[in-house]
């Protein structure tokens, strides 16, 4: 054999189609082309048309079967993902495949030529060639100029001479074949490979077990295949040089000298010969590198994502993680989603929601015990986007009324990876926000509301919730600076009325179990977190007493207040309590005679007081009285059968004490009065807060971000009202792949914000079980962000309004789909968490090529291409009602948009008959009120007509689905 056909033989197929394009750009020489489809080693079989690889070449006597023309394939192309898919992918590196000793010339010169690998090895004198198959032809001219067309393939132009020739596009089975050849890696078994000849080394060799996946990768068109493959390379290299990077780190802690040199070579050491867990680099393997195979080196489908380079897995199958799977596969599930989207109404996004805006009751009508959960979903990034990730998260179109769910698409291979699927998961919420959702409208519908109510006294609390990266400062800031703006405009009406307000601003984070004050005159002042019994909310005296410098703060536990009499002497109870009266007595309970308490069996008393001071008081005037009197502690109350309320336990509170009040001890308290003044306090706490550049975000946060607002109204004869708006921004969730790369601070960073966000799902969780179990303990101390919001989680008053953030890429669908199910628990309704049908996504893929064929666009509401919905007037809410009047019949009904009142919806107009309107909005203007009475039908009946239209399509569509 030809030291040229050892060559080709050797170079697998995606390393010939990068050259078969050099070969096809401008800079090409016209001789090494027909050189290269002249060749008997091309066109040996006569074949030509190669994209089954190895298969064709087993029996060159063989004529390939006939093919139809790949309809699936060609309708691929011609959509626009995937010209975007072949315009972003990655260049191959030409180095990286470059056989070590081959010169650069020799090698250009070689590689076009060699797009088929077996023929010369294993007949040295090929049969003639059969006629071309002229559908093939018309197939290939079409591909060419679908190339053109679309810019696939890197906008090269393929001389269309080479119509003739096959144009199949080397697909990853062809990559698998590269790694068969090149199993051996011992050199004894690469100088057989060199030596032995090709007739004998075909008989040897023994039949490899076909991988399923390629299979169906050939299956579905082969373009996704390319374009997926490319991209592989991109996804492993990186992977690689990740690892690599990793292994460095781990070494230098270690304080050993990196053994493991880098390099391709090192990785071709051990496939074959290791098991795929054999990636330590200290191992005795890693030391001797065996010598390399040039095939390994080029194969990226054994590199082992997982295990590094060392994995060397021969089932290419185990080496696909699922994150690796479902991007590779991108055109296929990214159809299968728009599809779905495009099958099940009210996910299509559209603008409309911009003009959209909820009235108040969004945040209170839609929470659950007080607490709402909002979902917004981020933008799928440019970066993202060349990644060839997808959007796989739907949101319920905002101009629905009840836009209050998000499904995940949850996209992966199924266990026997042969079929990919796709799992569609429902989580209900309040409210959820897609990706045209402006800052506005989440300031609207979360921020405004909970300003109002805190101005009013109430306890508000916004918290962020998601994985980092997910857009959770970015929201958070944008809620920031509203919401003052907003807090001080409706101070400024107030205090035009009389009132009188004072604002204050407080600002910490916490980070592990550190809390640090933001905005003390010494930065980084610790701050501590203490919880207070001040009863059932906060009296005036109380906040009297804060104004006066604070009383002495005192931890109380709420045993201080619980006596335990012993009553020896056989008292009635009522004796007993004229006894306690005197220091104030909130209960008496008599106990059951046959309690045991310290030894003794007998009759008890439990006294619960009104305080601690009057326990302490009872217990030292009464001693001599009762000396058996013990200070008992609530549990012991609630097992004797206190009712829980007597004890302060909030009703929600279950066994977890009294209702407290949370105070930071040792952070700064800045008075501001005045929007800039208080965006400036926010922008140098915001500047003193732990941020850093991680892989997933420049400025990943790394601790939670606690901004407390307090409102003192002073209201008439000295009456103060206390509101608290507190903003959180926690720091985002990691999974293990976003922190591994982390040095150890960092890493243990990563651990303490995870441990506090899984404090904070327990909590949430064991407030969820309350509702059932009343008595179920709530671990609030387990950290300092729930410490933080155990009085937003308890206070019967308090309002909590959480915004989970999730982001849209296919890479994070574990953790979007964790996130959402943490926040939809909290609202109690996990159980909305359903799986929808499992798909087969290559059926979704044809039925999305055929929306696309029909001219449908077939978006499916996908990001790119929005629609325009339209709603009836009895669905209109306030909003759109006041713009219809105030555009409607060039202005006629401007007059009767002043008048109408928040409650004013399309609903309840629509409900009002002539007089009616008369009387209520056209001043007794019988003629307005009978011109509105019929516009708004008139319009009713124009749109009906649009949705009526709309549903046809719809239908005829389906049809057509069905059809097909
Ligand atoms: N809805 C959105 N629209 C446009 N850009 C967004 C949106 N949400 C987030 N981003 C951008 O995404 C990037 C990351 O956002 P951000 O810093 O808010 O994430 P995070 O969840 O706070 O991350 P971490 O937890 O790591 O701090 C920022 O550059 C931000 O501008």
């Amino acid at each position: 054999m030809s030291r040229r056909q050892l060559h080709q033989s050797h170079v697998p197929d995606w390393a010939q189609t990068q050259n078969f394009q050099q070969a096809n750009t401008a800079s090409g020489t016209l001789a090494d082309l027909e050189d290269m489809f002249n060749s008997p080693s091309r066109n040996g079989n006569g074949n030509g048309s190669n994209r089954n690889g190895g298969d064709t070449h087993d029996d060159p006597n063989t004529n390939p079967p006939e093919e139809p023309p790949e309809d699936a394939f060609f309708a691929l192309l011609r959509q626009d993902d995937e010209s975007k898919f072949m315009e972003n992918r990655p260049k191959p590196q030409k180095n990286r495949r470059r056989p070590p000793n081959s010169s650069n010339n020799q090698y250009t010169s070689i590689k076009p030529k060699v797009s088929t690998r077996a023929p010369s090895l294993k007949k040295k004198q090929p049969p003639p060639p059969p006629p071309i198959n002229k559908a093939q032809q018309e197939c290939d001219e079409a591909f060419f100029g679908m190339l053109r067309g679309s810019g696939g393939g890197g906008g090269k132009k393929p001389d269309m001479q080479l119509g003739a020739v096959s144009p199949r596009i080397p697909t990853p089975r062809s990559s698998v074949e590269s790694v068969n050849l090149s199993r051996p890696t011992s050199s004894s078994s690469l100088r057989n490979s060199r030596e032995a000849p090709p007739a004998r080394r075909t008989r040897r060799k023994k039949p490899e077990a076909r991988n399923p996946h390629d299979d169906m990768v050939i299956s579905s068109g082969g373009q996704g295949a390319f374009s997926d493959q490319t991209y592989l390379d991109k996804v492993i290299e990186d992977d690689k040089k990740k690892w690599e990077l990793m292994q460095k780190k781990k070494e230098k802690e270690n304080g050993r000298k990196s053994k493991k040199p880098t390099g391709i070579k090192r990785s071709n050491s051990i496939p074959g010969k290791s098991s795929s867990t054999n990636a330590d680099p200290s191992s005795s393997k890693m030391n001797n590198p065996k010598p390399l195979s040039v095939h390994r080196v080029q194969s990226k489908m054994d590199f082992d994502v997982q295990n590094g380079p060392q994995g060397g897995e021969k089932d290419t199958r185990r080496n696909l993680d699922k994150r690796t799977a479902r991007l590779r596969h991108a055109p296929h599930f990214s159809a299968a989603v728009k599809y779905w989207r495009v099958k099940n109404e009210g996910y299509n996004c559209n603008y409309n929601h911009r003009e959209q805006v909820y009235d108040d009751s969004a945040t209170t009508s839609r929470s659950i015990n007080g607490v709402s959960v909002f979902v917004r979903k981020r933008p799928l990034f440019d970066y993202e986007k060349k990644r060839l990730d997808y959007d796989v998260v739907s949101v319920k179109s905002y101009s629905e009324r009840d836009c209050d769910e998000v499904v995940v698409h949850n996209c992966g291979m199924h266990p026997d990876m042969k079929k990919m699927l796709h799992k569609p998961t429902r989580y209900k919420c309040s409210a959820a926000f897609d990706q045209f959702a402006s800052n506005d409208d989440i300031f609207n519908n979360v921020g405004r509301p909970m300003v109002e109510k805190c101005l009013t006294g109430s306890i508000g609390t916004i918290l962020m919730y998601g994985q980092t990266g997910s857009g959770k400062t970015y929201t958070m800031t944008s809620i920031e600076e509203r919401a003052t703006g907003f807090l001080f405009d409706l101070i400024g009406r107030e205090e035009e009325r009389g009132e009188e307000f004072t604002v204050a601003l407080k600002f910490i984070e916490l980070a592990g179990k550190k809390a640090v004050d933001l905005l003390g005159r010494k930065q980084g002042a610790a701050v501590k977190i203490v919880d207070e019994i001040m009863g059932m909310g906060h009296s005036v005296d109380e906040v009297k007493e804060e104004e006066a410098g604070g009383a002495e703060e005192q931890e109380l536990d709420v045993g201080e207040s619980l006596l335990l009499v012993n009553n020896k002497s056989d008292l009635p109870t009522g004796r007993i309590r004229a006894d306690f009266e005197e220091f104030g007595v909130k209960k008496m309970i008599e106990m059951e005679k046959s309690l045991k308490m310290g030894g003794d069996k007998g009759s008890y008393v439990l006294v619960l007081m009104n305080s601690g001071e009057a326990a302490s008081m009872a217990l030292a005037r009464l001693a001599g009285e009762y000396p058996d009197m013990l200070r008992v502690d609530k549990q012991t109350g609630l097992q004797m059968g206190l009712d829980p309320s007597d004890l302060g336990v909030a009703k929600n509170g279950g066994a977890n004490g009294p209702v407290v009040t949370v105070k930071w001890k040792g952070a700064a308290e800045l008075e501001v009065t005045s929007t800039e003044q208080m965006l400036k306090y926010i922008s140098v706490g915001k500047s003193r807060r732990a941020t850093e550049a991680t892989d997933v975000n420049g400025t990943s946060s790394r601790s939670h971000a606690v901004l407390q607002i307090t409102l003192l109204r002073k209201g008439e004869r000295g009456s103060k009202k206390r509101g608290v708006l507190t903003l959180i921004d926690c720091a985002g969730s990691e999974r293990r792949n976003d922190s591994m790369y982390h040095d150890k601070a960092r890493q243990k960073e990563s651990a303490e914000i995870n441990n506090s966000l899984w404090a904070l799902k327990n909590c949430i969780r064991a407030r969820c079980e309350i509702l059932e179990k009343p008595n179920t303990f709530i671990p609030y101390r387990s950290s300092l962000l729930t410490r933080v919001l155990r009085e937003s989680f308890e206070r019967d008053t308090a309002l909590l309004s959480i915004i989970a953030t999730a982001a849209p890429n296919a890479t994070d669908t574990e953790h979007t789909m964790e996130t959402l199910k943490t926040v939809s628990t909290i609202v109690g309704t996990e159980k909305d968490v359903e799986e929808i049908e499992t798909e087969q996504v290559m059926q979704a893929h044809k039925l999305q090529e055929m929306l696309v064929a029909q001219g449908s666009g077939g978006g499916g509401g996908g990001a790119e291409k929005p629609t325009r919905t339209v709603i009836m007037p009895i669905k209109w809410s306030h909003e759109q009602l006041k713009r219809w009047l105030t555009k409607a019949r060039g202005g006629e009904f401007q007059q009767v948009a002043k008048r109408v009142v928040k409650s004013d919806t399309g609903k309840t107009i629509m409900a009002q008959t002539i007089p009616k309107l008369e009387r209520s909005l056209c001043q007794n203007d019988n003629m307005l009120a009978t011109s509105l009475y019929n516009n708004l039908r008139g319009e009713s009946d124009k749109i009906a007509k649009v949705l009526l239209k709309e549903r046809k399509s719809r239908q005829a569509l389906a049809k057509g689905q069905e059809a097909y």
